[in-house]
């Protein structure tokens, strides 16, 4: 119950404050002018101290930023497989909840490795054709040729068990069509394909392997080959595919196009666990625990191809025959045939190692956030824009520049001798220094912090191990040797180089690492240090602001 009015005023001017600024009863008028002016003194103090306070506030929240990141860098050089090394590092439980719906990335990954050995392989392909044999009007191109060895010394690569290989590797193509339907976005244009011909596709030399002759295309160098995907004529495809199979499917299995993320697509979605497998079951409901239950899963046809798809690729004729064709499908994006019986098997999960190797091409621009937990840069929010480096996607990049704190620009110096899926004349180590070289001198980002990641280095040491010369492919390497630190040291400085010539910011600093995104305890390290370098730079550039 409330007690009288007297005892609640007798708790408040107990109160020592609020009895210090009653005035005295028998204050004189003087006293009463000193007080008031004492008081409205205090009040502009008090006033001083908020507005000290109200500006520490907004200098807190200046220190304290969003911070936005751009990753750059050509078609496969590695901008999405960073970003899946942020998010396994920020939003682990995130990461892997989704590692299920890789699954079907990896599978279709799989399948295209096994359609790229058989198209290989193909009789027709021991034809001998010289490329300007070649019409290239037709859309017939063959990226395989003789030259520089006896066709004889080609026809001793048919490979004995093909026909039976085919035979049963041919549910693939069905499940290859259905995987390519279900990830694909349907506005993929023109140019991220690999068929027709891009143009002056007839003025490309493939690499012949021959060591003195590196080709040559309008004065400039421009050896190299494909990402080893292997092209058959189109008159000569219908033979990997049955007869009897849909026409639809011969269209979407065999026209070698990538299969794109588009940003507005949620391809994840159909591939996490659905309602009907939902765990535990119910008896006689309908429901089953895993999608291995479903007949319909896309890993019985596979899981019944394991056998022969094993067989293919450890047949030593198969191996001698796509080491005649310098076909290095280990080096290629989504690699997974070393490990046929664990991915195929009924209950795989993908394990953190498989979706980094997942290659799912990206179109637009995809976001990610997240905040940072602890240490000194606690609650700072990045943003990660990940973006399609193919060349028709570029265009996206630029609206970006105005924001962006830092960029982190990959580069994958393992593909010197590789070219461009999307324009064969160009070899893709000129095109990522050309794209450098834009990137460091654009007027746009003069305060942007920049971090270079000369990425896929395990994959450089595999190949200068294997015997692959790096002056071949670049005359400026001359004849320096031709192991992994003498090359990495030698990109490191063409890089530096272009980046001291050309920056439109002589006082930034350039931060350079030799990485392999794909390997999550190096790269989580290298993030580590990233994510510091630019929150430094960020600091910098606002106080320069
Ligand atoms: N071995 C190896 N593979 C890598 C490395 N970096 C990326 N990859 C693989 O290369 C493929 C292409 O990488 P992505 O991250 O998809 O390339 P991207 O730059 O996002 O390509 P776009 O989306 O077309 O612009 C994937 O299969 C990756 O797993 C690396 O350092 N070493
Ligand atoms: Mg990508």
């Amino acid at each position: 119950m409330l007690k009288p009015n007297h005892d609640r005023r007798r708790r408040t001017i107990s109160d020592p404050l609020t009895m210090a600024l009653i005035p005295p009863p028998n204050e004189s008028p003087i006293d009463r002018e000193n007080r008031i002016k004492a008081e409205q003194d205090a009040r502009k103090v008090s006033e001083h101290i908020d507005e000290i306070l109200r500006q520490e506030r907004i200098e807190k929240k200046k220190t304290r930023p969003e911070v936005n990141v751009l990753l750059l860098g050509q078609s496969e050089s590695g901008k999405s497989t960073t970003l899946k090394q942020f998010q396994l590092l920020h939003t682990p439980a995130a990461f892997h909840a989704e590692r299920i719906a890789w699954r079907t990335v990896i599978y279709l990954n799989l399948v295209r490795s096994i359609r790229r050995i058989l198209e290989s392989l193909a009789p027709e392909s021991d034809v001998v054709y010289d490329q300007e044999e070649v019409e290239p009007t037709q859309g017939g191109y063959i990226d395989i040729t003789s030259k520089g060895r006896p066709p004889d010394a080609i026809l001793g690569t048919r490979v004995p068990h093909y026909e039976s290989y085919r035979r049963r590797l041919e549910p693939l193509a069905e499940l290859e069509d259905r995987l390519t339907r279900l990830l694909s976005s349907q506005d993929e244009d023109e140019a991220t394909r690999l068929g027709p011909s891009p143009p002056g596709w007839a003025n490309y030399q493939p690499f012949n392997g021959t060591e003195n002759q590196p080709p040559q295309l309008n004065g400039r160098l421009q050896s190299g080959r494909p990402a080893p995907t292997i092209v058959i004529p189109d008159s000569k495809r219908q033979n990997y595919v049955s007869a009897q199979a849909n026409p639809r499917s011969v269209v979407n299995t065999i026209n070698g196009k990538e299969v794109v993320v588009h940003q507005r697509h949620n391809w994840k979605k159909p591939f996490t666990l659905t309602d009907r497998s939902k765990s535990p079951k119910s008896p006689n409901s309908g429901e089953i625990e895993g999608w291995w239950e479903d007949p319909e899963d896309p890993v019985h046809s596979l899981n019944a191809c394991a056998s022969a798809m094993m067989e293919l690729w450890r047949d030593p004729n198969v191996r001698q025959s796509l080491n005649e064709k310098r076909i290095r499908l280990e080096e290629s994006s989504g690699f997974y045939l070393d490990e046929i019986p664990r991915i195929t098997a009924k209950k795989y999960i993908p394990t953190d190692a498989d979706v980094l190797k997942a290659r799912l091409k990206t179109m637009g621009v995809v976001e990610h956030t997240f905040t940072i937990p602890s240490g000194t840069n606690r609650g700072v929010e990045w943003r990660i824009y990940d973006v399609g480096g193919a060349r028709n996607q570029r265009q996206a990049w630029a609206p970006y520049f105005d924001t962006v704190n830092a960029i982190i620009f990959l580069a994958p110096i393992s593909a010197f001798d590789q070219v461009l899926t999307e324009d064969f004349r160009v070899n893709r180590l000129e095109d990522s220094l050309l794209l450098w070289k834009s990137v460091v001198s654009n007027k746009l980002l003069v305060n942007v912090s920049i971090v270079l990641f000369l990425n896929k280095c395990d994959l450089l040491q595999a190949k200068l191990d294997a015997g692959v010369r790096l002056n071949q492919h670049m005359v400026s390497y001359g004849d320096r040797p031709n192991d992994y630190d003498s090359v990495s040291k030698y990109f490191r400085h063409k890089f530096g180089a272009l980046h001291h010539s050309y920056s439109s910011n002589k006082e930034r600093e350039l931060y350079i690492h030799l990485t392999a995104v794909t390997d999550t305890r190096r790269t989580a390290i290298i993030i580590s240090s990233v994510r510091d370098i630019i929150i430094k730079g960020n600091l910098r550039n606002m106080r320069l602001v």
